[in-house]
């Protein structure tokens, strides 16, 4: 994969120094949502763990930096059930690996990721259940976000939906000349999908400034 070594090379060779170094210094934290929201995150993983396929495979190396595979090539990468709680299990590993300095995050089989599993969203069919699916996402991927990484979408094929959201949860992405990331629900869903009611009120520059990639292609 051409554009994963492009991205190990500029990895290695930046971290650790100036603006980079910096970046590195960010502290992991918790999520946006805890108990004190109603949220009660071992029902929903339950819940989640109903609808099982794929993975998400993490690869630690011994240079610092982790490949983050999105694993459901039969289904255009969809993340199902299992593989959002996959997410979350993989993001706390990399919040403990004290050797990190870089991740990339990339789809198999040479796209990205579909968005949520079209099955599981169908049977997750009340408000409250998707609410609770949307807060424990919301969760991960600001803890994604906030790892103490130098982290990069790489984006080959398709990245829809919460696929799209998926790679705002990176610094940075770089993108195949053919891929496509969209999010077909408008600009105003997509920023509540990523931070909530809630957040959007308090949405910071840099996350509108991630929410830009859709026009920008
Ligand atoms: C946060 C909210 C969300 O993320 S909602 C989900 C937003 N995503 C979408 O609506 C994308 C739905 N999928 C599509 O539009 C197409 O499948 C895309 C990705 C464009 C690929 O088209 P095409 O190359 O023709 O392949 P295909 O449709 O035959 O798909 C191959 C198999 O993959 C499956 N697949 C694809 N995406 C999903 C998905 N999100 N959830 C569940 N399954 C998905 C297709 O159903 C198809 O499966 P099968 O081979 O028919 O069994």
């Amino acid at each position: 994969m051409a554009l994963c070594a492009v991205m190990l090379q500029i990895l290695k060779s930046r971290s650790g120094c100036g603006a980079w170094g910096r970046l590195l210094q960010r502290q992991s934290s918790s999520g946006v949502y805890s108990s004190v929201h109603a949220f009660d995150e071992a029902e929903i993983r339950e819940k989640l763990q109903a609808f099982p396929g794929g993975s998400i495979d993490l690869f630690k190396q011994d240079s610092g930096i982790a490949v983050l595979t999105v694993n459901n090539p039969s289904r255009m990468n969809a993340l199902s059930g299992g593989m959002m709680v996959d997410l979350e299990e993989r993001v706390s590993e990399l919040e403990n690996w004290t050797d990190g300095k870089g991740l990339i995050l990339c789809g198999a089989a040479e796209t990205f990721c579909s968005g949520s599993d079209l099955n599981a969203v169908r049977a997750i069919s009340n408000p409250q259940d998707g609410m609770k699916m949307s807060m424990f996402m919301q969760n991960t991927l600001t803890r994604l976000l906030r790892l103490p990484l130098i982290s990069v979408a790489l984006v080959e094929g398709r990245a829809l939906g919460g696929g799209a959201e998926l790679t705002t949860a990176c610094d940075f992405r770089l993108m195949a000349s053919d891929s496509v990331c969209e999010d077909r629900r408008g600009i105003a869903d997509f920023v509540a999908d990523i931070i909530g009611d809630v957040g959007l009120k308090k949405t910071s520059s840099h996350i509108k400034r991630r929410i830009s990639i859709k026009s920008s292609r």
